[in-house]
C-alpha cells in the first residue's frame, strides 16, 4: 500500500519554474512536496541555456584569436580541444547545480521525491511507491524537443538539445534542421569551434523577430561561414557513407551529423491528465489569465503552459502563482511583457512590440527612431560596430517596444524592458546621464534621436533668438 503525504503545494517537475514556486512557498512556511523524474535544474540547467551559452562562450574565444589582427595581435587558427570544450561546458553545469540540487531544497524544508508523477484523481498523484493529496498542484513539466516526421529520419542517428552537449568529438560538417534560436545559437558556436555547419530552415532565420535586426545577425553567421538554406523544409533524410543527407526541394545536402531544432513539445504524455479534469491542446495545458488549469486547484507554468518557453517566463509564473496560491491575490500572467534575447554574436533582443506588430496594432500612430553602433564611441575602440538599437514609440512618446543587434544586447535591453513594464516616455532616457564611453550610450542616443527633429525645426530656432533678448 502506497505511503500518503499530506501538502499545501505539490509541483510536479524541477525545472526553472518548478524550483521556483518550491523556493518561495518553503520559505513562506507553506509544505512542499517537489516531485522530479530526472536531473534537478531542468532543462535550462542541464541541456538549455546554461550549457547552451558555455559552448557560446567557448566558441567566442576561439573566434576572438581567429580575428585578433586587427587589434594588433597576431590571428592564428585556434587548435580546438573539443571533449575539453565539452568538460568546460559541464564543469559550468557542475558550478550552477548547487543551487537547484535537492540538498538545497530539503534545507529550505521541501519534500523532494525523485520519481515520475501520475495523476490518480483531481487531487491526488503518485510517484514511486507515494501517494501525495495536496491544497494545490503545480505542473512545471516543461518541454522536449520536437522531433518531426520526416521520412527517413528513424534511419538516421541525430542530436537535440538533450544529446548534443555529451557530444566529445567535432562534428566534420553539421547539418542543423531549423533556423529559430536553438538552431542558430548552436549553428554559430559549432561552426565558430571548427566544424562546417549547414542550417537549413523552412521558413526565415529567426522568424519571430524583427527582420532588419535579423538581418544582421544573418549576415555574421554567412561571415563565420555557415551555409544558410531558408524557404527549404527538409522532406526527407537519408542515410549516407558521409552520414546523413538532407533531401530539400529537389537537392540533398549531405553532412557528417544532425541537429534536430524545430521547435519544442509540451511534456503532458504519462501524467494521466484525463484523471485529473486537466485539459491541454497542441501548445500545452489550457490556462486561464491566472495560470490555474481547467481543474482550479491545479496551476501549469512555464514551457507546458503553452505560452513564451524562457526561463524567465518560467520564473515569472512561479511569481504569479506565488501571489495567486499564497497571498491570494488575483495576480494575472502578463507575459508578453517579458524580453527574449538570442545568445548569437551579435545578440540579438527584442521587447515589447517589434515594428510590423506596433504598425498591425497602430497604424501610422507610430514612431520608429534607430540609433546604429556605428555611431558610438565605444564599439568604435573595440572595432565592433554591427548592429543599432530600434524603438517604436507612440505619436506621445509612449515605448511600445525595443530590439536591439549588437555586442551584449541582452543587457542594453533592460532599461526599455523597465520603461515598457512601467508606462514610461521615451523622454526618460534623454533625461539620463549615461556614462562616456558604453554601449549604453546609444539608449540615449536613440531617444534623442527621437526629439531631434522636433528640437532642431525652424520653430524651435525662432524661440531661441526671441529668448536671446533677455541675453
Ligand atoms: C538549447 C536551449 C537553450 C535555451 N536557452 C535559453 C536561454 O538562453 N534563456 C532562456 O530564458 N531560455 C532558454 N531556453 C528555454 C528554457 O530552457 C526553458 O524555457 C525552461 O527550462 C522552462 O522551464 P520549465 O520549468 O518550464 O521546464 P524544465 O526546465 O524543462 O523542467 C521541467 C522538469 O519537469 C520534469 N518532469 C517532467 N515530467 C515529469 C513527471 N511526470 N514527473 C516528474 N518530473 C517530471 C523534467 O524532468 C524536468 O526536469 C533554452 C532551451 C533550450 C532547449
Ligand atoms: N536564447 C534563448 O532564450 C533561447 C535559446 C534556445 C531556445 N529557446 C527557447 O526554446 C524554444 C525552441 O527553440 P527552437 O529553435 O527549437 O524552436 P523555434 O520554434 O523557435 O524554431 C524552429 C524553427 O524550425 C523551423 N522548421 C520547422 N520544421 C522544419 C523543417 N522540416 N525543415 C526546416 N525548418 C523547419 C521553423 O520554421 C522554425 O523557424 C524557443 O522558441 C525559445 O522559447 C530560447
Amino acid at each position: 500500500m502506497a505511503k500518503t503525504i499530506s501538502a499545501d503545494i505539490c509541483i510536479i517537475g524541477a525545472g526553472s519554474g518548478g524550483l521556483s514556486v518550491a523556493a518561495g512557498a518553503a520559505q513562506l512556511g507553506r509544505k512542499v512536496v517537489l516531485i522530479e523524474k530526472g536531473d534537478m535544474g531542468g532543462d535550462c540547467l542541464n541541456t538549455g541555456c546554461v550549457p547552451s551559452k558555455a559552448l557560446i562562450a567557448a566558441a567566442g574565444r576561439a573566434h576572438a584569436i581567429r580575428h585578433a589582427d586587427k587589434f594588433g595581435i597576431r590571428s592564428s587558427e585556434p587548435d580546438v580541444d573539443f571533449g575539453a570544450v565539452m568538460d568546460h561546458v559541464h564543469n559550468v553545469i557542475a558550478t550552477i547545480a548547487p543551487v537547484d540540487s535537492q540538498e538545497r531544497f530539503e534545507g529550505l524544508g521541501v519534500t523532494v521525491i525523485r520519481e515520475h508523477a501520475t495523476f490518480i484523481g483531481p487531487r491526488e498523484v503518485v510517484a514511486g511507491g507515494q501517494k501525495i493529496k495536496a491544497k494545490h498542484f503545480v505542473i512545471a513539466t516543461g518541454s522536449t524537443p520536437f522531433v518531426p516526421p520526416i521520412d527517413g529520419l528513424s534511419s538516421v542517428p541525430f542530436f537535440t538539445n538533450e544529446t548534443i552537449f555529451e557530444n566529445r568529438e567535432r562534428p566534420d560538417h553539421l547539418i542543423v534542421i531549423g533556423g529559430g534560436p536553438i538552431g542558430v545559437e548552436m549553428a554559430q558556436a559549432h561552426r565558430r569551434l571548427g566544424a562546417k555547419v549547414t542550417i537549413i530552415e523552412g521558413d526565415r532565420l529567426l522568424n519571430k523577430d524583427d527582420p532588419e535586426l535579423t538581418a544582421i545577425v544573418a549576415n555574421q553567421l554567412r561571415e563565420d561561414g555557415i551555409d544558410i538554406v531558408e524557404g527549404a523544409k527538409a522532406n526527407k533524410i537519408i542515410k549516407t557513407d558521409a552520414g546523413v543527407g538532407v533531401n530539400i526541394d529537389d537537392r540533398t545536402i549531405v553532412g557528417s551529423h544532425l541537429l534536430m531544432a524545430v521547435g519544442r513539445k509540451p511534456t503532458v504524455d504519462d501524467l494521466n491528465l484525463e484523471a485529473a479534469g486537466v485539459e491541454y491542446e497542441r501548445s500545452g495545458i489550457k490556462v486561464d489569465d491566472r495560470l490555474r488549469s481547467t481543474n482550479k486547484r491545479i496551476f501549469a507554468i512555464g514551457d507546458v503552459a503553452g505560452g513564451k518557453q524562457f526561463t524567465h517566463v518560467a520564473g515569472y509564473h512561479a511569481s504569479v502563482l506565488v501571489r495567486n496560491i499564497l497571498f491570494k491575490m488575483p495576480a494575472k500572467n502578463n507575459e508578453g511583457l517579458a524580453p527574449h534575447v538570442t545568445y548569437a554574436d551579435p545578440e540579438l533582443a527584442q521587447i515589447g512590440l517589434d515594428e510590423k506588430t506596433a504598425r498591425e496594432k497602430h497604424g501610422d500612430e507610430i514612431k520608429v527612431v534607430r540609433w546604429p553602433f556605428l555611431e558610438n564611441d565605444r564599439a568604435l575602440a573595440e572595432r565592433d560596430t554591427r548592429g543599432m538599437v530600434k524603438v517604436i514609440t507612440d505619436k506621445k512618446g509612449v515605448v511600445l517596444g525595443a530590439g536591439i543587434v549588437g555586442k551584449g544586447a541582452g543587457d542594453l535591453l533592460q532599461p526599455w524592458t523597465l520603461a515598457i513594464t512601467s508606462g514610461q516616455k521615451i523622454k526618460t532616457f534623454t533625461d539620463m546621464i549615461a556614462p562616456y564611453p558604453t554601449r549604453g550610450e546609444a539608449n540615449k542616443r536613440v531617444a534623442g534621436d527621437w526629439y531631434s527633429k522636433t528640437l532642431f525645426s525652424p520653430r524651435t530656432r525662432k524661440l531661441i533668438s526671441l529668448l536671446a533678448i533677455f541675453d
